[in-house]
């Protein structure tokens, strides 16, 4: 009998676990382990910040949940893994033993890299966790009764550009449908080369496509943008040019300010000696598995992917559902092979797909593979996008509740898109 671990409740561990139930034979027990008692659907976070959502729409309490399952659940973060040992410890002082190790504890939000930034004592808002988009909301209702500049994008290192985006349209439409546009400049800042790079060194012509959408907005942009620190009230950037020399330094005020932070792994993930790169992100084969451990797993936001190219300010690639789920069934096929004594065979797809929502329309990117030149670059606008966004938001929480791992992304979004005909 084998006990299979789960770190991490969200968007990769959940149905991790779920996927696990259902394939591995009763005798093995499996147990989540999550920082926090709910689970909280990340991509409605924008939607949270501007009040088209509200904290009970979009998490849910694990606990019942994966009781029901006949999944163990424990509400405590992991302080440290002994890997030698197969053992954890958590916050409270309880160690806990496995035989396989599945680590999907998404990102630490590296906010202190940038001097004044973030929502803890800094300056800028974030949209990553719903305590930061609430957060956002509260100070936005203050800001609607005396708006003024809005500055919104992406730190140096950053690798999750998509949602910055969506926070720029979404902020404009809230304020056009409240008659407020008018009185708010925003400018996009980001660390990418150029608008629609997304860090996937753009897809198709995203970088037409988006800047048109910038136009259309009244969105002004600052590509190439270090932001070095923050004041109260103003944003400080040095603006490289392409080969990486300082020129041009701005000084943007700004009376809210949302910038996405770089990533770093979780810090008892990353003190695992020769477990994760030095950001401490997990270092895995073709099939999900530690190069080091080869009873743990890793898949999402935790594990380490390569950027996709030399920025003149670096930049990630990001890790979105499409990814983390096929990565997820990779690790579930291979723990269970494992388990029947034959190898792990099977492998997660690093393709990426991308569904923005802009308010009242939104953009779709499909690049497969990730890395340049691909099969297939793929990118469209329309209301459906807007509409599939809240699909997916709606039937990801209903799987959630209702206890099953069946693949979005494979079963209904690349159908939607007309991608597996591509693909062919
Ligand atoms: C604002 C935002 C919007 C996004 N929108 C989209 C989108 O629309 N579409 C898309 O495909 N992708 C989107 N992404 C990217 C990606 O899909 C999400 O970040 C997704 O939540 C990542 O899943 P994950 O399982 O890796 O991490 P998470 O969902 O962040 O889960 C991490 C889990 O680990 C737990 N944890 C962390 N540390 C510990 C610890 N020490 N001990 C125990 N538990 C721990 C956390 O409590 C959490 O339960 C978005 C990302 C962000 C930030």
């Amino acid at each position: 009998m084998a006990h299979v671990l789960v770190i991490g409740a969200g968007v990769g561990g959940m149905p991790a676990a779920y996927e696990l139930r259902e394939i591995l034979p009763r005798e093995h027990r499996i147990t989540v382990i999550s920082a926090v008692d709910y689970f909280q659907f990340t991509p409605s976070n924008p939607w949270i910040a501007v009040h088209w959502r509200e904290r009970q729409h979009t998490t849910l309490e694990i606990a019942p949940l994966l009781e029901r399952k006949g999944i163990g659940f424990i509400a405590q973060p992991v302080t440290a893994i002994d890997a030698e040992a197969n053992r954890l410890t958590l916050a409270d002082g309880q160690g806990v033993d496995y035989d396989y190790l599945v680590i999907t504890t998404g990102p630490k939000l590296s906010f202190d890299e940038v001097p004044g930034a973030g929502p803890h004592g800094g300056h800028t808002h974030s949209i990553c966790t719903v305590d930061h988009a609430e957060r956002f909301w509260q100070d936005y209702q203050a800001f609607l009764e005396n708006p003024g500049p809005v500055v919104i994008g992406a730190m140096p290192g950053a690798s999750c550009f998509g949602p910055a985006y969506e926070f720029a349209f979404i902020l404009a439409t809230d304020l056009r449908r409240r008659k407020l546009r008018h009185k708010v400049p925003i400018t996009y800042v980001s660390s990418e080369p150029y608008v629609g790079h997304m860090g996937l060194g753009g897809v198709g012509d995203s970088k037409s496509m988006l800047e048109s959408e910038f136009r259309q907005n009244d969105i002004k942009w600052i590509t190439n943008a270090r932001t070095t620190k923050v004041e109260a009230g103003k944003l400080f950037v040095t603006q490289l040019d392409d080969l990486g020399n300082p020129y041009q330094e701005h000084e943007l005020p700004f009376k809210l300010a949302m910038m996405l932070p770089a990533f770093k792994g979780v810090d008892a993930v990353a003190a695992v000696p020769g477990l994760c790169n030095p950001r401490g992100f997990v270092l895995i084969d073709e099939h999900q598995r530690s190069k080091k451990y080869r009873n743990i797993f890793a898949a999402g936001v935790c594990v380490a992917i390569p950027p996709v190219e030399v920025t003149p300010v670096p930049t990630g690639a990001p890790k979105t559902g499409y990814m983390i789920e096929s990565m997820v069934s990779a690790i579930v096929h291979n723990i269970v092979a494992e388990l029947n004594g034959r190898p792990a065979s099977a492998r997660g797809t690093w393709n990426a797909i991308c569904l923005a929502d802009m308010g009242d329309t939104g953009a779709a990117f499909v690049a497969l593979p990730q890395i340049p030149p691909r099969n297939v670059n793929w990118n469209r606008k329309g209301k459906w996008v807007h509409l599939a966004k809240i699909g997916f938001e709606k039937y990801f929480l209903h799987k959630m509740r209702a206890g099953h791992s069946e693949p979005i992304y494979e079963k209904y979004v690349l159908k939607a898109l007309g991608i597996l005909r591509l693909e062919k």
